[in-house]
Parts: C-alpha cells; structure tokens; sequence
C-alpha cells in the first residue's frame, strides 16, 4: 500500500470483518424490539465497539503502518500478548510484532541480518542488554548511571566506561601475545587436572555436564582471574555458580526473588561477595592482564570496589556460560557415534608427538585447528545447531536497510529488533534440505575460504571452512556478529578444540549400563541466557583408554 493511500481505503483493505462488526450493529440497533431501553442499547454498543476496537488493535495498526515498515503480524486472539504466549509462523524474511510494551522487529533472513548487524550507527545493543546486566549481576543504580555515559557514542568512540573496557577486552583477546598466554595456560591447566582424574584402570561415574563444568570453571578461573580467583579461595563457589546459573531467570524476574528463587539469589550473593572479596583485596593483580586492565578501568569510573566485583560476574558467564555447555555438546555429539570418534582419533594423531619413553604425549592446538578439519567442522556444526541466542539491538535513529533481492525496510526509532539465530540456524532455505540434521563434515571444504580456519597446505586437500558453499556469512551466529561479535571466539576456539581433543585421546566413555552413550535431546521448552541445554543430562562412565593408562597428556598451544 502506497504512503499516499487514503486513510478509508487503507481501513476497507485490513483485515477486519467489517460485515460481522455492521451486522452486530444492526443487531444492537434492532435490540429496542426486545424490551432493551436506550441507555441499555447505548451501553451495548459502547461495549461492543471497545471489545471490536481492541480485539482488532493490531490488525489497526497494520493497516496504517508505513508501507516500507517491516510488515506487523497481527497476534490473532490475545491482543498485544498473543506473541509473548504463541509464536505465530510466517513467510516475511522480517516482520514486526507489537506487544502492550514494545515493537519487536524480527529479522529471519541471514541477507538482512548483514546490513542491521552492520549499522552499528543506528542500533545500540548496550541500549538492550544493559537492564539484563543490571538484574543479572545486581548492579546499583549510581553504577547503572556510570555505565549508561556515552552508550553511544555521542561522546566520541572512546569515552566512558562501557566504550574502553569493550575495546580493551576486543583487544587483549584478538589473537596476539596476550591471547596465546591465556589459552596456553588454559591449555596447561586443562592436563594438569585431567591426569590424575581417574588413575590406572578405575572408572568414575559422573553426568558429563558435570565433568565439564567441574574442569572449565576451575581451568577458566585459574587462566583468567588469576591463583587467588574466587574458586580457588573460596571451591564450595564451584557449585554455587552453577545454581545460580540454573535459576538466574527467576532470580532476574526480581519478584522477591530470596523468597521466590532462594537458592539462587543466595548462590549469586556468595559469589558477588566473593568477588567483591577479590577486587577489595587485590587478587585482581595477580590475574591475566585482561581482568587487571578491566577492574582498573570500572575503579576509574567510579564504580565501588563491590560493584567492580559484581561486574566480574557477567564476564564469568560470558567465558564459562556458553564453553560448558558446547563442550557437553561437542563430547556428547563425538562419544555417541563410534564411527566419527574413530575418525576424529584418526584424523587428530596428526597433531599429536609422543615422547621417546612413550610415557608423555602432546597435541598442539594449532595442528588441530589446522590439519584437523574434521574436528573443526564438528565443533562449527555442533554450535550450529545448539546456539540460539537472538542477536538483540533498540533502533536508535530511524533510518532504512537495503541489501540485495529485498526491497529496503524502514526501522523506526525506539523498535527493538531480534536476529532470530535459531531459526536462521535450522532454516532448509540456508543450509539445504539436512538443515534441522547434524552432519560433521558440513563445514568441510576443498578450498579455503576462511582466514579463521583455512590450511596453509594445499587448497586441494580438505579444510575446515567458515561456511558451507552458498551460506551467506551472517547465516552462522554462534558468536552474533556485526561490531558486538563474541570477543572470546578464538580463546573459545582453543580451549574446546583442546580439552575435547585431549578427551578423544585419553578416556573411554560409555553408558552407565556400559554401551555406547545416546546424545542427549535439546530441551527446546527452555531458552536459556547461552546455548541451549538437554533435556536430560546423561550419566557416563568415564576410564583411561586401554593401555594407556599411564601416559602423562598435556596439550601446547
Ligand atoms: C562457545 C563459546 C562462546 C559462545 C557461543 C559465545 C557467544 C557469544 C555471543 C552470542 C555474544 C553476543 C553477541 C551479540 O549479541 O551480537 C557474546 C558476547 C561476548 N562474549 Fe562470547 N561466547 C563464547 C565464549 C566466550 C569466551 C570464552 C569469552 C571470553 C574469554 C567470551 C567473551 C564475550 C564478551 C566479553 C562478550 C560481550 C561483547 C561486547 O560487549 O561487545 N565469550 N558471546
């Protein structure tokens, strides 16, 4: 419909029975021949336009949006609440949906997921995430007014507390000295735990999530926050981070949340108070230059000594909320198809030495995410197919977004718009007709294509690729993308590829009853803050493979 059509025809064209609403009419009008008085009639006629009114608010509004608005989809049976109940299917590649609080712009089209990602000018994504933050980690408000100057960017892209530790943060964990340091001693302390886990020929009976998230935060706490981190001072922490992380949800819907969500809200008040603990006494000095830089910075700008200590909390969701559970999927996806752990055993021995005794052996990382395309390629689809957090950013000046095969879409001020990442990431129309399938080579390739993941041998041989032929390149959104794409990416990258390499080569992994472990199923009824979770998380049996029972691993970067 054209910007200039006439307010009537616009309203003769939405979708509104407008025979029903004047046969109700003619009905109310009649309604004296039964006795009703006039003012009964008036009432009933009130009442019966309101109801119309309001049931049809949206198809309303449709009807007079702009024509180059992304089209609203009206929720058909609970106005402006319908979407926040039942999620309605439709065919636009963007559409909006208007809810009693918010204009929520839905993008499902990797080629208009590129240009918004990019307008980074025109769409703040602190401007969404900070409340989050807020509740997340229980900031007060003079810290939230700190944070808030210059979001952005009026001030320059470099002023204010959020700006500096973002570009310092992008800085120490791009791939350089600094980067390789963390990771080695990531790396390091990832053997130094698993050696002596289940010696000679014992068996230990554990959930796999457990395992991993037992290894990563005390591996993570250690490289990142240093000797004197919270979990080293203080291990019962290791649990608590774990409740917190399970109810944090409820914790954040802040309804007395010590009486609705107790054991997590008392899990996140031992941690902050241990973080607090740890800016307070100056462990932070001896911790990776990444963690000193960023509490130096967040004391600069004034935030208290107990609100630099909160702010640690969403960093450490950051690093170990989305690790732990891609791990779990990445070991769980390998140990339950015998046929790709033999190769991906097979494929890796390429990256492995052992020591003339035969008493040590070492993988180097780099070798893996080099020669081992294989693994690579099962890490990119693992992630494919778990993560589904939808990239989120508020309009902040109204402007419009063209890109090739679509005609340009006008966002408006104020709009929040959300990257529908799993729906992108299980669309048929981008990554073919196995799309809603794990298959482990699907990010395999003859030629290189990506300076992430691309061999220095020849373009011949196999390589790991960044994208599947014809996948446009913000149809993967593990990491988001756009100016906010995921920091930690490559630290991610080593550590998982490593610590899931070293498991393929040290352990057997069965069943409780001794057969092959099943993959879990995602729980698609629960949408957590990083990737998504299984419905069940399996019980293994976990041993030192057979006659390498007294090999000392480690891995090197
Ligand atoms: C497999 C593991 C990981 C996944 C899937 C992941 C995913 C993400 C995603 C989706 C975002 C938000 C981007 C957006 O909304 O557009 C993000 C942001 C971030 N991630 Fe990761 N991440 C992982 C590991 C890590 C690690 C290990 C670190 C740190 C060492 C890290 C540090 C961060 C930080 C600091 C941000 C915020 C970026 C900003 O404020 O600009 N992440 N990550």
């Amino acid at each position: 419909m054209a910007l200039s059509t006439p307010p009537l025809t616009k309203l003769r064209k939405a979708n509104i029975p407008w025979f029903k609403l004047a046969t109700g009419f003619i009905g109310l009008l009649t309604s004296h021949w039964y006795g009703f008085d006039g003012i009964q009639i008036r009432i009933y006629g009130l009442a019966y336009i309101s109801i119309f009114l309001i049931y049809y608010a949206e198809e309303f509004l449709a009807a007079f949006q702009d024509s180059q608005e992304p089209p609203l989809i009206p929720s058909h049976g609970i106005p402006f609440l319908g979407h926040v109940i039942v999620n309605r299917k439709t065919n636009h590649p963007i559409y909006t949906l208007q809810t009693l609080t918010a204009r929520t712009i839905i993008v499902i089209s990797p080629q208009l997921a590129a240009p918004i990602q990019r307008a980074s000018k025109s769409m703040s994504f602190y401007g969404m995430i900070l409340e989050v933050t807020k509740r997340l980690v229980d900031f007060d408000e003079p810290s939230m007014e700190i944070i808030r100057y210059n979001l952005d960017g009026e001030h320059g892209s470099t002023e204010g507390l959020m700006n500096e530790s973002h570009n310092m943060v992008a800085s120490v964990l791009s791939p350089g000295p600094v980067l390789n340091s963390m990771s080695t001693m990531q790396l390091e302390k990832f053997s130094e735990l698993l050696n002596p886990m289940i010696p000679g020929s014992e068996s230990l009976s554990i959930s796999l999530m457990d395992f991993v998230k037992r290894t990563f935060t005390t591996a993570n706490a250690f490289a990142i926050y240093g000797p004197q981190n919270p979990f080293a001072m203080h291990p019962e922490l290791l649990s608590k981070f774990w409740e917190y992380e399970a109810g944090m949800i409820a914790v954040m819907a802040n309804i007395f949340p010590w009486i609705t969500a107790r054991k997590p809200w008392l899990a996140r008040k031992a941690i902050n108070a241990a973080l607090q603990e740890f800016v307070e006494k100056e462990y932070y000095k001896t911790a990776s230059p990444m963690i000193q830089k960023r509490v130096a910075i967040n004391l600069k700008h004034g935030l208290t000594t107990k609100m630099a200590g909160h702010a640690e909390l969403i960093l450490l969701f950051g690093i170990i909320g989305n690790a732990v559970p891609t791990t779990f999927w990445f070991l769980a996806n390998v140990f339950s198809r015998p046929e790709l752990l033999a190769q991906i055993r097979k494929e890796t021995a390429t990256a492995v030495t052992t020591s003339s005794d035969g008493k040590e052996r070492v993988i180097n990382v780099t070798k893996l995410k080099t020669t081992c395309p294989l693994l690579v390629s099962t890490y990119r689809e693992t992630l494919r197919k778990i993560a589904n957090l939808s990239s989120v950013r508020l309009v902040t000046r109204t402007h419009a977004i063209t890109t090739p095969n679509h005609r340009p879409y006008l966002l408006k001020k104020s709009s929040i718009v959300q990257i529908a990442s799993g729906v992108i990431h299980s669309a048929p129309s981008v990554w073919g007709s196995d799309a809603t399938e794990f298959v482990p080579t699907r990010f395999i390739s003859t030629t290189t294509t990506s300076e992430q993941f691309s061999s220095s041998t020849a373009s011949a041989e196999r390589t790991a690729t960044a994208l599947p032929k014809n996948v446009p390149s913000a149809a993967y959104r593990a990491f988001g993308g756009g100016s906010v794409i995921c920091p930690g990416r490559h630290f991610a990258q080593s550590e998982i590829l490593g610590f899931v390499a070293l498991c393929v080569w040290m352990f057997d992994v069965e069943d409780e009853k001794g057969g092959v472990m099943k993959c879990p199923e995602r729980d698609d009824g629960r949408i957590p803050l990083s990737v998504m979770k299984p419905v069940k998380e399996p019980q293994i049996r976990i041993r030192r493979r057979k006659g390498e029972e007294d090999v000392a691993w480690r891995l090197e970067l």
